[in-house]
């Protein structure tokens, strides 16, 4: 890479690549969590309005929906991620979600505590970035209230140690609520798209000294291959488990599993 932006002898204006597309005609927003939260429940609750019992826990997919949030269309692509092993394999998300959306369920102290490593990555790559990147901590299952083992309080308060919004909502139950917090996510993008500058370019001349991919981990980050998402009427799906390690079945969307 160095070579390849080392001195030029005219006064060219490179456009590298772009940081994620940060209008507002597309947002992409990654659902994380450990295992179990119901991030695939949430996701397909707001894409289908449905309510999923079984589901495949190694199928990561992204999902392409026409939204109209405040009278405005928008293509809304949700990454169901699959992290099995936690954030690790983290890229494939950073540097393509427009929002993060953190999930746990009320009724289980320890995918609370799970979110906690999601928030400080996610924290930090934004940090980075020096973006905002709006992080939404989701409490999910809310239907499961007597069991609960996380308080609100608790979730608030994680939330804004993060700057990061606040929901509790159940996959199950109440889809209004759902699609609200997706919808939110968008006007959130949509504001940090305001405010953000456009992309800027990258000039390479004999004056100006050439910016380094090496030194711009904004830049640099974004010009990883993003995944793909591929259009249909209303739903797309589209593996991006090419960037996970683990082999999931090729499966299409609610394929076996059981809807309610
Ligand atoms: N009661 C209740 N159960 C839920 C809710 N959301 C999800 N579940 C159940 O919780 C389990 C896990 O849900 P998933 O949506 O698969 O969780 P996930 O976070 O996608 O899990 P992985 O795919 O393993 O990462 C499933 O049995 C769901 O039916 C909810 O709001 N209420």
């Amino acid at each position: 890479m160095s070579s390849m932006f080392g001195k030029a002898r005219t006064c060219n204006v490179v456009n590298v690549c772009a940081v994620p597309d940060r209008g507002l005609q597309e947002c992409n927003i990654a659902i994380l969590g450990i295992t179990g939260s119901g991030k695939s429940a949430l996701t397909v609750k707001f894409l289908t309005k449905r309510f999923i019992s079984e589901y495949d826990p190694n199928l990561e997919d992204t999902y392409t929906s026409e939204e109209i949030v405040d009278q405005q269309s928008v293509v809304v692509k949700v990454m169901d991620t699959a992290d099995q092993d936690g954030p690790v394999n983290c890229e494939r998300y950073l540097t393509w979600a427009h929002v993060f959306m953190v999930v746990y369920s009320i009724d289980n102290r320890s995918s609370f505590e799970g979110c906690q490593q999601y928030l400080d990555v996610v924290t930090l790559h934004t940090k980075g970035l020096q973006l905002e990147v709006p992080i939404i901590l989701l409490g999910n299952k809310l239907d499961m209230e007597r069991y609960r083992q996380v308080s609100k309080a608790d979730g608030a308060s994680l939330a804004s140690r993060h700057g990061a919004v606040f929901h509790e909502v159940s996959a199950c139950q109440d889809f209004d609520a759902v699609q609200r917090v997706f919808h939110e996510a968008v006007r959130a993008a949509r504001r940090e798209a305001e405010r953000s500058p456009p992309v800027r370019p990258l000039y390479i001349s004999e004056e100006r000294p050439v910016v380094s991919l090496a030194s711009a981990p904004a830049l640099a980050s974004g010009c990883k291959e993003l995944p793909s998402v591929a259009t249909a009427k209303l739903v797309t799906v589209k593996s991006s488990r090419a960037q996970s390690k683990r082999r999931a079945p090729t499966l299409t969307l609610l394929k076996g599993f059981k809807i309610f």
